[in-house]
């Protein structure tokens, strides 16, 4: 499968999508970094990594009352394939914080999602709320790409790592002053989260081996979650009825891409689902 023709397959697409989309992008991902790493050596990253300033504590940013709309620049995708231009993403991102956005997610994978470090670069400076480096991260030198580039938050796919080096990326990101996002899909990813120290955890109703889309993961994993631990449902949010579906099962936070970037007024469909989320009647996460 490759990333011009995955989204053919389906809708929502379900089984007959390839169970190795997830490795297919992993092993572009691995090529592109070494790629990037002969360009700008470990070293000099780490160089300004260090003198980028300082990151936003997007932990308590997600704690505050009310669930919290994450929004993504999110310009296509393996399941949709083309979704939207955004030939400005800063500007985008611009539009999601005036609506109310409490973080901004970028997506910098380039393959398959359109996105570049560049973008992340752009939305840092546009906004002052906390960024998501949202790629699919399998060695430290993405780490401080990520921190040199702005990020406040970088993601890190638990289906994707080795347990050392979900560990060892964890620790990483914190050494750095960023928050690490854990992103599951199932129990056991779940347990792989806690026990690595994830303080955020993701839930993602997209299952990355299939593409397909199920709410429902959500609710039977958020009730095993700490309650110190921010809690975020992503994908599958296309409008207020969703973020109050996954609220009332414990959400902190949503992560909203296609919701948004398909819409006509980003700006109003953010402000929409924030409404939604500190309406009196949204059942709050229990704390
Ligand atoms: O979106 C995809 O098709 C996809 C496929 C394989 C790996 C990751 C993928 N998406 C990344 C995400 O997790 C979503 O962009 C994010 O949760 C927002 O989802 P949505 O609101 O449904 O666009």
């Amino acid at each position: 499968m490759t990333a011009e023709h995955a989204h053919a397959e389906g809708d929502e697409a379900g089984p007959a999508a390839s169970a190795s989309v997830l490795d297919e992008i992993l092993a572009g991902v691995r090529e592109d970094v070494a790629r990037r790493q002969e360009q700008v050596p470990l070293e000099r990253i780490r160089e300004l990594a260090a003198a980028a300033p300082p990151p936003l504590d997007a932990y308590a940013a997600l704690r505050r009352p009310g669930v919290a709309v994450i929004a993504e620049v999110k310009r296509s995708s393996p399941s949709k394939g083309k979704l939207a231009e955004i030939a400005d993403p800063a500007d985008l991102a611009g539009e999601y914080a005036a609506g109310g956005a409490r973080a901004i997610s970028v997506l910098t994978e380039g393959r398959w999602f359109g996105g570049s470090l560049d973008d992340l670069a752009a939305v840092r400076a546009a906004v002052g709320v906390p960024v998501l480096r949202k790629d699919f991260v399998v060695s430290s030198y993405q780490v401080h790409e990520a921190r040199a580039h702005g990020a406040d938050l970088v993601l890190l796919i638990v289906a994707a790592l080795e347990q050392n080096a979900l560990v060892g990326l964890l620790e990483r990101i914190e050494s750095l002053g960023m928050t690490a996002l854990v992103e599951v899909h199932d129990e056991e990813e779940a347990d792989r989260a806690l026990e690595a120290g994830a303080q955020v955890i993701g839930v993602n109703a997209r299952d990355l081996r299939t593409l397909e889309v199920d709410r429902s993961v959500f609710e039977r994993i958020a009730p095993g979650l700490p309650s110190s631990v921010v809690k975020i449902a992503e994908s599958g949010v296309r409008g207020p009825h969703d973020l109050i579906r996954y609220a009332s099962a414990g959400a902190d936070a949503v992560l909203v891409g296609e919701g948004l970037v398909t819409q006509k007024s980003p700006r109003e469909a953010v402000a929409e689902l924030v409404n939604a989320g500190n309406h009196p009647a949204t059942p709050r996460p229990v704390r």
